[in-house]
Formats: structure tokens, C-alpha cells, sequence
């Protein structure tokens, strides 16, 4: 058995694995050894469902893919990589990484989407206010989270992402990020306790009081602490609908106060949703005026603008929750008390009521017609970041209004959130300055036919923003951050560092786990 094993766990090589696999062995018989229940896949079928991620710029083989049926068959493949001299273990969420975060070279990759279904069970937490909370898998799709809590409970989760097709573990490992967070902070700011393997092989549950310093090392760590099988996410009461608002600005300096002004307002009274995007002043259906409407009928009229107005336009997004039984007047009183406050531009505002369920699937209907017209396929050199407020004029006037004036043939995210509602205790790191800073998101779609050269200019143009940012000293950080050497981690984590080298090595001292961030080689 031991020598079957070899090839696999000792050796690390993925070529004997596939040849062996090749050959007609079965794994069954490593599947045995390492007492895992699950089945492992090597070769062509390991690579096939790990060797690739949504960015489509890597292509790695993996030693194997572990489908695991629970934390148990997680621990033992991370103590099998213990045992061996250089096996790295990585869990892989849905695979919506953009630059193979979620890949293990010659490693074991756990496909977390075989336990998404091994909780969900809703409670209230002990206290007072009695909120509710959902236990849910680390491997779930929070698409299938949301279905759920407003089918079965009429509740849901207070945090979200723009899009849901992604897992539970994989949006907790890096900060989750959407309309609500100015409000509710990122989703790492809305759970309670985890369940967790460590790079130990451990199985621990930790919480702000229990093994906190696991709780918040794992909390955006990037996969380097432990693998979340768990996760207990607090509830609110579902709305049954949203008014969904886009309303349009030439000027970014009133784009910004507005926005800011809406993300400051005290709890309930305003918006409950507050995103931004810039878009190109021009006819263009991917990257201009077309992108703006939420509804067929709707149409853009560009004579609504002024002369003056430059090469990119600004476009606050906005979402009311209401119930059923609430009143048109009610609702549209409640509109018009905060939109009567902003500056957009008269004659350029949009908005459809949608069902609250299908206002937080909008970017399904996105996702379907790229996979239409092949966009979902190809490359995806997205870059996001933050910015502190101090430089995000200075950002929109070089990289919007002149290095990206022409889109990126996606949308282009901008919008404030609060530092206060961010932990930092967690290893998220956040620009270093004010209350107020901003996510950016470059969200580039590459069509099926353009050359390499053209998404190697996306990646160049990625590269001369983030290069711009350190030249002239602005306050940022990457958000779904990727280096490729330890000095670029080092400044990324500034005076962070320290904390999650220390992190490391009590959680995963032999750097086993998500070698794809390439932050730490493994150690023997
Ligand atoms: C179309 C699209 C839209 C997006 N929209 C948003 C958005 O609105 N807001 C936002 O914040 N982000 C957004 N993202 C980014 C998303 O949060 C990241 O891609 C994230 O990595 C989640 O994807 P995933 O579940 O597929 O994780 P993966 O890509 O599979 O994994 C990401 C990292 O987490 C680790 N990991 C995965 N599962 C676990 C686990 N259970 N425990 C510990 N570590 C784990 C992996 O090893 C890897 O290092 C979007 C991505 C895409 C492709």
C-alpha cells in the first residue's frame, strides 16, 4: 500500500499520479490509507475541475482533487501533506479567483462544493435582541444560502456580494464586499464563529471568545490559516422587495459627496444598498450610456447632458428594501426624502421594483449572456482595490478620466464604504487613512476572439495603475490582492506583517495551506 501511496503523497508528482491514473489504478486504495472517506481524483479529471480559475490567466496540475465529505476528510489530507516533505493543501471555494489563489501546483486541492450541503440550520444568538444566525457550509454558494433563509425563514444574510455564485469560505477568506457593507461592514464582519481544519490537521471552532485568534487570523487570511467547513452568519429579516435606482453624474466631486453623504446617515435612514460606477460618456453598449438603464424600455437620452461633460460619467446606485404591504406613497416618500438631497443630473434617472431575491441574483442575468457570447470563458484580468478618500479625486482624474476613459469593456466599480465597520482584528488590510475610503473594481471582459497580446495589455494597464498608485504615494490597498514576490506582500500587509507571520506559524507553521497566494514557500 505504502509504495501505491508513494507516486501521490511522497513524491508529490503529478506526472506519476496522472500515469497512474492513466494506467487504470484505482485511488481507492490512497483513499483507504489516508482514511478519507471522499474520493480523490487525480490526472486529467483533477485537472479538469482544478488546473483553472475565473481569471483564466493560470493553468497549474494538481497532484489530486480531495472531495471531501466533511472536515474529517479535510484534516487528513492536510496531515498526509504534513507527512510528506513538500505537499501544499488548498480549498477551493468555486474557483472565482482571478490569479490561481485557489490552486496547489503538485498539491492536494479539496473541493469544498461536496460539503456544501452538510449545514444549514438557523438559531438565535443568546442575549437580548435574539438575532438570528444561519450555520452554513464553508463549500455553500451563498446563491443557494439566499434561496434558502427567504424560502424557508423569510430571513437572510445582512452582507452580501454582487455576485452570489460564489462559496460561503472563499468570500470570508478575503472580506465580501457589496452595497450593504457601508451599513453592515464586509461579510467577515457578520459572522460569529467558524469551524475551521487548520494547518495542523486541528478541527477548532473559534468565535470572538473562543481560539479568537484563529476566528480572526481566518477572517480575509487568505486561505493561510485553515479551511472554514462552517460558518455562522448572522440574519435579518427579509424585505419582500427593493426599488432599484441608478441616477447619473458628470461631476465626480458631487458623485462623491452624495455618496458619501448616504453611506454617513444613521442606521435606517438611508438607502440600504449604495454602489457607484463610472462609465464612458458615449454610445458604447458595453462601456457607455447603454450600460445605465435598468430596464428595456428605459432609454438613455444624452441630450440630457451637459456640453461640457468629459470623457467619463458617474452613476450612483441605490436600493430601498420595502414589504409588500407597505404603501406606494410610503415608499416613494422615503425615495424622495433622500433623493430630493442629491445633485445628479436632471432627466437621468432610472428605477424598477424587483423582488428582493431577484435584485441580489441581478448579475445571473449578466453571467447567462456571458456564457452566450463566450465571455465567461475567456481571460478576466480584474484588478480591485481600495482607496482612501484623500486620493480618490486624484485617482479619478488619472486612471478614470485618462487611462481607462475609454472602459475596460466591463463595469467599473466606485463607491465609499465606512472603516468602522471593518474588524481589525481580522487580516484584512484596508487603506491607512480616515473613516471614508473606496472599492474600485476594473471588472475587464475579454472577447472570444481578441489576440494574447490584448489581455497581456490588460494585465500591463492593471500594472501601470497599481504603479501609478505607489508613485505618487496613494493611500491603497489590493483587495483580492496577488504578489508574486514576499517583499510585495511585506509592503501589502505594512505594519500588519508581523501579525500574520505570527498568525502563520501557529496555525500553519508548515505553510501547507492555499499556496496559490504565494505568500509563504513550504517549509519541511
Ligand atoms: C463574477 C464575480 C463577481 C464577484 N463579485 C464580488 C463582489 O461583489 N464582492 C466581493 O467581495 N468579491 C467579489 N468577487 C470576488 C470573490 O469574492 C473571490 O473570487 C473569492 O475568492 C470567492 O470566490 P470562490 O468562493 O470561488 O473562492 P476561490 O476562488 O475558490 O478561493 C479563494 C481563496 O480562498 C481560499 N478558500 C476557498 N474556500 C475556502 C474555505 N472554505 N476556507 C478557507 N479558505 C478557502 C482558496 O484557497 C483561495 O485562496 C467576485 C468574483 C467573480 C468571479
Amino acid at each position: 500500500m505504502i509504495a501505491y501511496i508513494e507516486p501521490y503523497f511522497l513524491e508529490n508528482d503529478a506526472e506519476a499520479a496522472s500515469a497512474a491514473t492513466a494506467a487504470g489504478k484505482s485511488t481507492d486504495g490512497v483513499s483507504e490509507s489516508l482514511n478519507i472517506q471522499g474520493e480523490i481524483l487525480c490526472g486529467g479529471a483533477a485537472a479538469d475541475i482544478a488546473g483553472r480559475d475565473f481569471g483564466g490567466m493560470n493553468c497549474v496540475k494538481p497532484l489530486a482533487v480531495v472531495r471531501p465529505v466533511g472536515p474529517e476528510d479535510i484534516a487528513g489530507a492536510v496531515k498526509a501533506a504534513l507527512r510528506s516533505d513538500k505537499l501544499t493543501v488548498a480549498a477551493r471555494g468555486n474557483g472565482h479567483s482571478i490569479n490561481g489563489q485557489a490552486m496547489a501546483e503538485g498539491g492536494l486541492v479539496v473541493d469544498m462544493s461536496t460539503t456544501a450541503e452538510n449545514h444549514f440550520e438557523v438559531g438565535y444568538l443568546s442575549g437580548g435582541d435574539a438575532t438570528a444566525f444561519v450555520d452554513v457550509s464553508g463549500g455553500a454558494l451563498w446563491e443557494d444560502v439566499l434561496k434558502r433563509c427567504v424560502s424557508e425563514y423569510g430571513l437572510a444574510p445582512r452582507s452580501w456580494t454582487d455576485y452570489l455564485g460564489l462559496t460561503v469560505g472563499g468570500t470570508l477568506s478575503n472580506a465580501g464586499v457589496s452595497g450593504q457593507a457601508f451599513r453592515y461592514g464586509p461579510q467577515t464582519s457578520n459572522v460569529t464563529e467558524l469551524d475551521v481544519v487548520t494547518g495542523n490537521g486541528d478541527v477548532v471552532t473559534c468565535s470572538e471568545i473562543e481560539n479568537s485568534e484563529l476566528f480572526f487570523s481566518v477572517l480575509g487570511g487568505l486561505g493561510q490559516f485553515g479551511i472554514i467547513t462552517r460558518a455562522r452568519v448572522l440574519l435579518q429579516p427579509a424585505p419582500d422587495m427593493v426599488r432599484w435606482i441608478r441616477v447619473v453624474y458628470t461631476e465626480f466631486d458631487e458623485f462623491t459627496q452624495d455618496a458619501e453623504w448616504l453611506v454617513s446617515q444613521k442606521n435606517e435612514s438611508s438607502f440600504d444598498y449604495v454602489e457607484g460606477f463610472v462609465f464612458v460618456n458615449g454610445a458604447d453598449p458595453v462601456n457607455g450610456w447603454p450600460t445605465v438603464p435598468l430596464h428595456p424600455d428605459h432609454e438613455f437620452d444624452p441630450t440630457r447632458l451637459p456640453q461640457s461633460c468629459g470623457s467619463v460619467l458617474y452613476c450612483l446606485e441605490l436600493g430601498l428594501h420595502y414589504r409588500d404591504s407597505d404603501s406606494n406613497s410610503t415608499i416613494d416618500k422615503r425615495v424622495e426624502r433622500l433623493i430630493g438631497r442629491l445633485r445628479f443630473n436632471e432627466g437621468l434617472r432610472f428605477e424598477v421594483d424587483l423582488p428582493y431575491v431577484d435584485f441580489l441574483l441581478r448579475v445571473k442575468r449578466s453571467e447567462e449572456i456571458a456564457k452566450e457570447n463566450g465571455t465567461w470563458e475567456t481571460p478576466h484580468p480584474w484588478l480591485n482595490l481600495f482607496v482612501s478618500k484623500r486620493d480618490i479625486g486624484d485617482f479619478n482624474r488619472t486612471v478614470f478620466k485618462e487611462l481607462v476613459k475609454n472602459g475596460v469593456n466591463g463595469p467599473m466599480l466606485v463607491y465609499p464604504l465606512l472603516r468602522s465597520r471593518w474588524d481589525d482584528r481580522t487580516s484584512v488590510v484596508i487603506p491607512e487613512e480616515g473613516e471614508i475610503f473606496y472599492i474600485v473594481a476594473l471588472l475587464r471582459f475579454v472577447p472570444p476572439c481578441a489576440k494574447v497580446s490584448s489581455v497581456e495589455k490588460m494585465v500591463a494597464q492593471n500594472q501601470e495603475i497599481v504603479h501609478w498608485c505607489v508613485k505618487n504615494g496613494i493611500d491603497y490597498k489590493l483587495y483580492l490582492p496577488h504578489y508574486k514576490s514576499q517583499e510585495e506582500w511585506i509592503r501589502h500587509f505594512g505594519n500588519r506583517w508581523s501579525r500574520f507571520v505570527d498568525r502563520k506559524a501557529m496555525f500553519d507553521p508548515m505553510a501547507i495551506l492555499s499556496p496559490g497566494q504565494k505568500i509563504f514557500n513550504r517549509s519541511l
